[in-house]
Parts: C-alpha cells; sequence; structure tokens
C-alpha cells in the first residue's frame, strides 16, 4: 500500500473561485477554501481539490462520494462527471479535458512549489535509478539538502519511503515539491518514465537541467511502437519542459534528440567521441565497480569512481556528471558523492561465503540483460547462470528478445516468473522460451524461489549467477496479489542452507 499523500502546511490556501478564474470557467456559489488536490479518491485529504478524471478503467467521478468521505471539498472534472461529482455534495468545476490540466492546477495549488529548487530530471530506457542516485549522493556532497523521485523511494532530506510508481502523479508531485520546499530542499532529482511524459505526470514542471540515459526496446504496450515510444522520451526536451539538456550521444536515439531538440544540449560520449561535449576514457572494469576518466569543457579533468560495476554505468556517470555540473557543483564534489552512491538491486552481491559470484540485478529489457551479461562475462572464470523472467501486463513483444539475450551471454539460461501480474506464466514464459536460441542451455523453471534454488545449486567454484529483473522490488505479483518476494533475500537464505549442508 502506498504512503500516505504529503501535504505541505504552510502554503497559502487558494480559494475555488480563484481556481474557477485561473482556468477561465464559472465557479459555483458555494466558495471553499483549497489546501491540497488529488486526482485518487483513496488519497484525498480534508481540503482538497478532487480532480475526477477519466481513466483506463473507470471514471474518477464514481469515486467522488469517497474523495468526499476522505475530506475533499470541492471537484474538477469534464461534463461526464459533473453529475456524479455534484450528486456527492461537492462544488464543482467542469472543463473540456480535466487530466490535461492537472499539472497546470496542480502547481498552482502549491504556488509553484518547482521554482523554489534546482529540478534535475532523468529519462531513458535503463539506467535513471542509477544516474538519479549517483546526482544526488554529489549533489548531498555539495552541501544541498536534496528531494529523491523515483522507482526506489521518495526521499526528502532524510526521509524516505518506499515509492509506488517511477513518477508520481502531477497532484502527488507537486504536493512533494511543496513539502521539500518547506523543509529546506535546496535541489531535487528525479526519474522522469515515458509514461509520466504521456500521462502528463510532469505536466507544470521545468527543469533546470534534463538528462538522457538511452533508449531500447521497452514499453511498447503503451506506446505503441519505437517511434512513439521516442517521441514520449523526447518530449522532456521541449522549450516549457527544460532549460537545459543532457544527451548520451553514443545512443542512437540519443544522437538524434541531441541533433533536433530545440532547446540547448550538452553531448556526453562514453565512448570518448571526440565531438562531444564530455568524454570518458581509461574505463577500468573491476569486479566491484568501475573507474574512468572524464574530459569535459574548460579543461575538465577528473577521475571518477563508481561503486557500481559495469561499463554501461560510464554512461550513467559521465550523464550524471555533466548534469551536476550544469547546475554549478564543483569537481571535487561530484567525485566525492559519485565514489560513495550505492543503488540497490542495481548489480548487487549477495555474498555468504560461497565459492561463486551471485549478483541480483534489475535488468528487465533485452538491452540491460545484453550489457548485465556482458559485464559479469569478462569477470567470470567458469559459467553464467542467469535466471531471467519477463513481467506480465507489459510489453510483449520485448519477451523473445530477452529470452535471445539470456540465451546469447550466458551459459545456462532459467526462465522462470517476473510479475506476471493477470497473465498466464507458463504463456509468458513461453514467449520467452521461443526467442531464447543461443549458446545457453534453456531450462524452464516456473516457481521463482525454485528458479533461483536451482541455478544456486547447480552454480561451482568460479561461476557467476545472476538473478536478473526484480532488483529491489519486494513482491511478486500473481494474479493481483502481490507475494512478498526480495530477490536478495531468497538468494542469501539459499547460500546460507547451502553453506549449511556442506
Ligand atoms: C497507465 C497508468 O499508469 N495507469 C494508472 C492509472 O490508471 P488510469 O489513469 O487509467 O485510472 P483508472 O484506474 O481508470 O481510474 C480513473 C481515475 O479514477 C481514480 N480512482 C480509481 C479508483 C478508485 O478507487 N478511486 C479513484 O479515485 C484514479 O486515480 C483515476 O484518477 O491509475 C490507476 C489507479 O489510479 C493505476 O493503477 C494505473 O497504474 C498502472 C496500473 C501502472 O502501474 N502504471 C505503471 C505501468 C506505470 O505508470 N509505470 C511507469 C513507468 C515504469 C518504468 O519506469 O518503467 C511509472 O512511472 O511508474
Ligand atoms: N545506461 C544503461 N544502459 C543499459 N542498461 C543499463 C544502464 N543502466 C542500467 N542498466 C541496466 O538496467 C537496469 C535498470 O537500471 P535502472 O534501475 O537504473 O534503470 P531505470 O531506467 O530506472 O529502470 P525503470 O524504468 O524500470 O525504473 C540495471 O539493473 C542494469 O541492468
Ligand atoms: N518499471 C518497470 C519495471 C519492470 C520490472 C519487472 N520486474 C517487471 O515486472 O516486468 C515496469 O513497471 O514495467
Ligand atoms: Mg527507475
Amino acid at each position: 500500500m502506498a504512503a500516505p499523500a504529503h501535504r505541505p502546511t504552510t502554503h497559502q490556501p487558494r480559494r475555488l473561485s480563484e481556481a474557477a478564474a485561473f482556468l477561465g470557467v464559472a465557479a459555483p456559489a458555494e466558495d471553499p477554501e483549497l489546501t491540497g488536490i488529488a486526482q485518487d479518491s483513496r488519497r484525498a485529504q480534508p481540503g482538497d481539490l478532487y480532480v475526477a478524471r477519466p481513466g483506463e478503467f473507470a471514471h474518477g467521478a464514481q469515486f467522488a462520494d469517497k474523495a468526499r468521505a476522505n475530506g475533499a471539498v470541492a471537484a474538477l472534472t469534464d461534463e461526464a462527471g459533473q453529475e456524479d461529482c455534484v450528486r456527492a455534495g461537492l462544488p464543482t468545476l467542469v472543463v473540456g479535458d480535466p487530466r490535461q490540466l492537472l499539472g497546470t492546477i496542480s502547481a498552482w495549488v502549491y504556488g509553484d512549489p518547482a521554482d523554489a529548487l534546482t529540478l534535475l530530471g532523468i529519462t531513458g530506457t535503463n539506467g535513471k535509478t542509477t544516474t538519479s542516485y549517483l546526482v544526488d549522493a554529489a549533489l548531498r556532497a555539495a552541501g544541498n539538502g536534496t528531494g529523491l523521485i523515483g522507482t526506489i523511494e521518495t526521499r526528502i532530506g532524510d526521509d524516505v519511503e518506499v515509492s509506488a510508481r517511477t513518477t508520481p502523479e502531477a497532484p502527488d508531485l507537486h504536493a512533494l515539491f511543496a513539502v521539500m520546499r518547506e523543509r529546506g530542499v535546496t535541489a531535487a532529482t528525479m526519474e522522469v518514465s515515458s509514461h509520466a511524459l504521456t500521462l502528463g505526470r510532469v505536466d507544470g514542471v521545468r527543469f533546470d537541467v534534463a538528462g538522457f540515459t538511452n533508449l531500447s526496446q521497452d514499453h511498447l504496450e503503451i506506446h505503441g511502437d519505437m517511434e512513439s515510444y521516442y517521441a514520449a522520451k523526447a518530449s522532456l526536451f521541449g522549450k516549457d519542459r527544460a532549460q537545459l539538456g543532457v544527451v548520451n550521444v553514443d545512443d542512437a536515439a540519443g544522437a538524434l534528440l541531441a541533433a533536433e531538440a530545440e532547446i540547448e544540449i550538452v553531448t556526453v560520449s562514453p565512448s570518448g567521441d571526440p565531438a562531444a561535449n564530455w568524454r570518458a576514457s581509461d574505463v577500468a572494469l573491476e569486479p566491484t565497480g568501475v573507474a574512468f576518466d572524464v574530459h569535459g569543457p574548460d579543461d575538465t579533468r577528473l577521475r571518477v569512481s563508481l561503486g557500481i560495476p559495469g561499463e554501461f554505468n560510464v554512461a550513467n556517470g559521465l550523464v550524471a556528471v555533466a548534469m551536476l555540473h550544469a547546475v554549478g557543483i564543483d569537481g571535487a564534489a561530484i567525485v566525492r558523492g559519485l565514489a560513495t552512491a550505492t543503488v540497490p538491486g542495481r548489480m548487487e552481491r549477495i555474498q555468504a561465503g560461497q565459492a561463486f559470484t551471485a549478483i541480483v540485478d534489475y535488468a528487465h529489457t533485452p538491452d540491460a540483460i545484453e550489457r548485465v551479461l556482458a559485464t559479469v562475462r569478462p569477470l567470470t572464470e567458469g559459467r553464467v547462470i542467469a535466471v531471467v523472467g519477463c513481467g506480465g501486463d507489459r510489453d510483449q513483444s520485448k519477451r523473445p528478445l530477452m529470452g535471445a539475450a539470456a540465451a546469447n551471454g550466458a551459459d545456462v539460461a532459467v526462465i522462470t516468473d517476473d510479475n506476471p501480474r493477470s497473465e498466464d506464466p507458463a504463456a509468458i514464459r513461453a514467449a520467452a522460451i521461443a526467442g531464447a536460441k543461443g549458446r545457453a542451455e534453456v531450462v524452464e523453471i516456473g516457481g521463482r524461489r525454485e528458479a533461483i534454488g536451482w541455478a544456486l545449486d547447480t552454480a561451482r567454484q568460479g561461476d557467476t549467477v545472476v538473478v536478473l529483473g526484480k532488483g529491489h522490488e519486494l513482491g511478486q505479483e500473481i494474479a493481483g496479489i502481490v507475494h512478498p518476494f526480495d530477490d536478495r533475500q531468497v538468494v542469501l537464505e539459499q547460500l546460507r542452507r547451502m553453506e549449511e549442508r556442506s
């Protein structure tokens, strides 16, 4: 269950009549004071304006009575929702498309709190969470009170809670900014998912700097094709969305974006393309991390060390460095911050005295699986054993590609379940196995615990077991129920059992 919605306490409340004037619509006779805003009845709080909008499954107006019971004092809806909101006893404003106004009105209710923060946003298929942790660590090293919003957790200064989404809906987002503002946060870093860009979750936000890591196949269930997926990501680099962009031009979509974006773009090249503004060189890949030289504008030269292995993390690190430089963080703080950053469930080694390496990672796209396996291969004397599953109710066309990436990169590919959600797990596995043609022996084991157990039992001295796809996740969603499940814990327990047996 998501944590209760944040609400600032020191902002100037608004009146419903002011909201009507702001939106240019008729004001009802009743004119309550508005202290907050919600688009989900379950998260509504006393004094809220409830925005009742149509969605994929329902119209929010169906829940207007629940929003009122939770304390909402007024509604903003469309014509279709008007009757239900009025019947629920809420003075109601009617607009053409409430979803489209959600960001603007949320920012307005809290007095544009994002304006008080230095805001850094990161998009891309893979690497958003990792890059955001690197950026946040360096902002803190430079003495900032920071906020962090993303897949794993939401942080306001030292307060941390588990996130429900990568990018929250606009009312929650602006409330978070407002709480950050009143708690003295000066810089906030956030992941901007393609869902968020498509669904207007960051409307009303203008980033000081936006970063782009890469684009590869994912989420075609919402975007339809790669062109639309690219367009969603690229929209973060529009004039009203960001002041400056930092783009990885080693990535083909990044190169396109750098060429066509309407805002100023700073380019980064992890492979060291001399034409890029920021370049990496002298990369040292270690089992526990990666180090590289950074060459930037004005003869900037830094030696950066990350405690997260993987050549792909050079790209994340370089994007982070250029974003930090863009908001005025000095090189020493950048180096200090990046050296201390850790990201839960990303290339995380699990150790219980075993004679082989065990790693939990969040790779859940074909590209990420390929890169992670390419990272562990040269660090492994023996076999690479990969445990992989594909999520249900998500892009179906990535499943055979994930199977192929596992079969090409590993010696043994154990195809298992990863959040089947509403789908038949066996059918999902079959789709992955259909593509799993390559060097690896392919083994199908449905239950994830059994699959992990088998992989660890099979491993011998010098092998590496990589358990992919869930990283930091704490549950396995099967048929609408989230069962507690933590890959890191499951691996550790199994390793300890093996230790006891030996
Ligand atoms: C595409 C999407 O994000 N859909 C989310 C959305 O659905 P929806 O807008 O169509 O809403 P709906 O369920 O039809 O309901 C309509 C309206 O009624 C409201 N409502 C609904 C039920 C209720 O009891 N009370 C209530 O007020 C809803 O808040 C909404 O305003 O609102 C639903 C409930 O409010 C969410 O469960 C649902 O999340 C989906 C399932 C989800 O999980 N989205 C994921 C994929 C997502 O957003 N992921 C991205 C990217 C991840 C990545 O980085 O790869 C993310 O940013 O996290
Ligand atoms: N720059 C990168 N290029 C390719 N793969 C990467 C990169 N960075 C990380 N990965 C892989 O992708 C996985 C997810 O990384 P991370 O959580 O940082 O990405 P994300 O974009 O936040 O993902 P999500 O959209 O699911 O939140 C990592 O565990 C790793 O396997
Ligand atoms: N943000 C991604 C995470 C996927 C993680 C994987 N465990 C899965 O369930 O597919 C999504 O919601 O599609
Ligand atoms: Mg993420």
